[in-house]
Formats: structure tokens, sequence, C-alpha cells
């Protein structure tokens, strides 16, 4: 069963207090949200997940691995994957090319057949399969993304983060990919949602993870959380319109 446990993480940019002893554990194919005002550390967390940076103390287990030492490929290797807020194809090279590069990336040269049909496989999952032999910089911006989640899925992570993965989505792929992210979960992966957008964040989570300056401030189901004091004052506001 999955688990990854974040035990007392800091994070400190010269005096800049980052992350302030985050704590959270996530057992088996969760889908939690995290909430958190602008700088409020969550991008630093992550980068700190996937083996970006390192922490300034803490440590971070991936099912009873110590991930926080690693590079980023060894993260991967591990089990963990994350998107970017900024998605990051290979804009010449074609849809099915994109898929190869994580795989080929971590060593996995010799499973060329396997490859293959892990991408094909891939590439139905997120019915863009018509798509495989076109350039990456003719996709829309949410096929682009649709696209990320699939070089994602090509290294079958454990844990996914999915970072803003509505940005500049139109309304109507975010239902896509709303339903995706259940069938992610439905088929045994832990997610990691960070969005802005409150109406996404509050439809898809089971659990809600809220960061402000650096403090985990609460982690519990989203109508609790909704209703934390703390968490209205700190983030929702008075009016809590957007989270209804
Ligand atoms: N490489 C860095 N060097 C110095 N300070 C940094 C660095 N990265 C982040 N910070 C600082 O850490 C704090 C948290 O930033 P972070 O990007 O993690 O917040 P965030 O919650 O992701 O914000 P947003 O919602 O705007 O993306 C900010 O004060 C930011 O200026």
């Amino acid at each position: 069963m999955i688990h990854l446990k974040v035990s007392n993480l800091h994070k400190r940019f010269g005096g800049n207090h980052v992350l302030k002893g985050v704590n959270f554990e996530i057992n088996g194919p969760e889908l939690i949200g995290v909430l958190g005002p602008n700088g409020a550390g969550k991008t630093t967390m992550t980068n700190i997940l996937d083996g970006a940076i390192k922490p300034s103390s803490g440590t971070v287990y991936l099912n009873d691995q110590r991930i926080d030492q690693m590079h980023p490929f060894e993260v991967a290797r591990a089990g963990l994957g994350r998107t970017f807020q900024v998605t990051r194809s290979f804009r010449r090279m074609t849809v099915l090319e994109n898929l190869y590069v994580p795989s080929l990336a971590m060593g996995h040269m010799a499973q060329g057949r396997a490859l293959t049909a892990k991408a094909d496989e891939v590439l139905e999952f997120l019915t863009i399969d018509h798509l495989r032999n076109e350039y990456a910089q003719a996709l829309s911006g949410g096929q682009q993304k649709l696209l990320e989640l699939g070089r994602l899925l090509m290294l079958d992570p454990d844990v996914i983060i999915l970072d803003e993965p509505f940005a500049g989505v139109h309304p109507k792929l975010m239902e896509v990919i709303y339903a995706y992210i259940r069938r992610m979960q439905a088929a045994g992966k832990a997610i990691v949602l960070i969005s802005h957008q409150m109406d996404a964040i509050f439809a898809l989570s089971e659990r809600l993870l809220v960061l402000n300056f650096g403090d985990l401030i609460a982690d519990g189901k989203p109508d609790d959380v909704k209703n934390d004091p703390e968490v209205i004052k700190a983030y929702l506001g008075t009016d809590d319109e957007d989270a209804a």
C-alpha cells in the first residue's frame, strides 16, 4: 500500500523561513487538495517532494524509502511524479516521442516493445491516441496538459502531484481532466492536487491540506476545513462564497 510520510519539513531561503515544520502522511490512493495563498510554500514543498530542492531539515519517506536526499530521477524511480505549473513538452517532438523521453531518460532503453505498448495504453487512457504523430507544438493548451499527464503515467508513479493542472484550461476540458484524475485514483494512485481554483479543489478532493506562511494550518475533510475558523481567517476570508 502507498505510504508517503512527510516529517517536520523545514525550508529556509536565507532568512526567509518558508516551510516551518510540515507534517502529513498519505495512506493509499487518496485524492488530496492543497490550498494556500500566494507564497504559502506549496511549490517549495512540491519541489522538495520531487527532489528538485533539498529541505533545510526534516524527512520524506515513500514506501519506507527515504527520498528527500535523492535526485529527481531517483525520486521518479521510487514512485513519485509531478506535473508543472507551466507545461513542459518537447515541442519539436511528436506526442509519441514525448512519451518515450522520461522512460529513456531513466535508462529503460532495452524495453523497446514494452515501451511502445505502455505508450499505447497511456494514449488510450487519455483518449489522445489520434494525436500520437502530431508535433507537441501543434497541440492546444489543454491537450498539452494531457500530454504532460501522459508522460507522468509512462513512469507509473504511486504518488502524482499535479501543480495547477487547470491553469489556462477551457472549462469543457476541465471536466475531462477531472475524469482522468478520478480514473488515476481508481487505478490505485495517490494524487496531490495543488490549485488556486477552489471549485476544482472542492469538487475533487476527499481531504484538504492548507498551508499558510509555511505552516500546515489544516488537514481534514473539505467541509470541516472550509468551516475551520483558522482557515477562514487565514485564507478564505470572511466571505467564503468562492469555497461553496
Ligand atoms: N529559490 C528561492 N529562493 C528564495 N526564495 C524563494 C525561492 N523559492 C521560493 N521562495 C520564497 O518562498 C516563499 C514560498 O514560495 P512558494 O513558491 O513555495 O509559494 P506558493 O505557495 O507555491 O505560491 P504560489 O501560489 O504563488 O505559487 C515565497 O516567499 C518565495 O519568495
